[in-house]
């Protein structure tokens, strides 16, 4: 099976200026290379800081490397060439309010970027837009609502339909599951892995939730100040973490050290 995602020394240095003469460098990726497979997910967890969030906002195309390149199956992605991009990564945010215009019913919504995006005709655009509601679990009917009207659980359902609705390779999720209570978080969970099984997307979770992480995630990437400590195949690095920072957030999680047998037994709901 060949790497849909691969990511080959990206990085990422902020310059801030202090004064007009001074100037602080941070690097908060440092060069950081893997890869993902179709249909597989990947974990990037680390505590507050550790250059999570820059790196996906780098995949995503929200953040310009300093170096580094990406590539979706065989297409380089340059920073800018939004058009391409999004039809082959798309992310969800933790907070859909956020990135959901208030003046658009979900219909418009989801309609945007195959306006941008697609030469799709009003009827097709449509048709697109019943089917993808459907596959989140949602009605025909809740094209005409607002999002204000949408229960938080609904509203991350909307962003996974727009996040799906150009049919990309990969989502990126940003902390995208962390604002909702236990039962919805499992149900939104559940319906990511049923569209991965369908569709054969490949998922970028960013996230400190390792115990949820643990039942879903193939792969785990674990930053720390800006670098990957870690990378590996997830019952792998949890069983037998190598750095400090996993055995902390494994202990921290879990209570104790992850052995076979005390993964076999941890059955706590995500
Ligand atoms: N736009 C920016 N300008 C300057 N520094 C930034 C910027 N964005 C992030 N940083 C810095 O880069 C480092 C990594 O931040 P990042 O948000 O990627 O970490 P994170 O692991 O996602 O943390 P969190 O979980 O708190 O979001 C931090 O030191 C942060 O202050």
């Amino acid at each position: 099976m060949s790497p849909v995602l691969k990511v080959r020394n990206l990085s990422k240095t902020f310059s801030l200026s202090r004064s007009m003469f001074r100037h602080t460098e941070i690097q908060a990726v440092k060069p950081v290379s893997f890869s993902l497979n179709e249909g597989k997910t990947l974990a990037i967890i680390g505590q507050n800081g550790s250059g999570k969030s820059t790196l996906a906002k780098m995949l995503v195309g929200m953040i310009e490397p300093t170096s580094g390149e990406i590539w979706v199956e065989d297409n380089k992605l340059e920073y800018g060439d939004y058009q391409t991009r999004c039809q082959l990564v798309r992310m969800i945010f933790q907070n859909p309010d956020s990135s959901f215009d208030p003046r658009l019913r979900i219909g418009q919504l989801l309609e945007m970027p195959l306006k941008q995006n697609t030469d799709l005709d009003a009827n097709e655009r449509e048709k697109l837009i019943y089917e993808v509601l459907k596959q989140v679990g949602l009605l025909p009917d809740h094209a005409q609502y607002y999002p204000s009207v949408m229960a938080a659980g609904q509203k991350q359902r909307v962003a996974l339909a727009r996040a799906l609705i150009l049919k990309p390779k990969v989502i990126i999720a940003d902390e995208a599951l962390a604002a909702l209570d236990i039962s919805m978080r499992s149900q939104i969970i559940n319906l990511m892995l049923s569209l991965q099984e369908e569709q054969n997307i490949s998922y970028v979770y960013v996230t400190q939730d390792i115990g949820m992480m643990k039942h879903i995630s193939d792969q785990i990437l674990v930053m720390q100040d800006g670098e990957v400590v870690e990378n590996g195949n997830t019952a792998e690095v949890l069983a037998s973490p190598l750095s400090d920072v996993t055995k902390k957030l494994v202990q921290s999680y879990f209570g104790e050290a992850l052995t076979a047998d005390t993964w076999r037994k941890d059955t706590r709901a995500f």
